[in-house]
């Protein structure tokens, strides 16, 4: 393939990954609000570990585990700033 071909493929993939980014986003937002009913904090170490962890099970490469994890360290970061956005209650 060319290189046009190669970014018509990363553009389509892009797509899917923004569409399911925003459904994670959705449900973070949810949590979100639950928390705040229940008064819980955002901020959630434990949890956060389990799903680096996961996403490090997940991996079939080529990245390596550590920047699989890198990536949802980012993604976990602004799914926070979501969850605190007077918006989201
Ligand atoms: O599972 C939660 O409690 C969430 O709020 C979701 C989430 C995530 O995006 O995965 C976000 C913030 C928390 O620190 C932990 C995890």
């Amino acid at each position: 393939m060319e290189i046009a071909d190669w970014r018509a493929k990363i553009d389509e993939l892009d797509e899917q990954i923004v569409d399911l980014i925003s459904k994670r986003a959705e449900a973070a937002a949810a949590i979100g609000v639950l928390k705040k009913q229940a008064g819980a904090r955002v901020y959630e170490p434990g949890r956060e570990q389990q799903v680096f962890d996961h996403v490090r099970q997940c991996n079939k490469g080529p990245l390596e585990d550590t920047e699989i994890q890198h990536v949802f360290e980012r993604i976990v970061d602004v799914m926070r700033t979501l969850q605190q956005r007077p918006t989201s209650s």
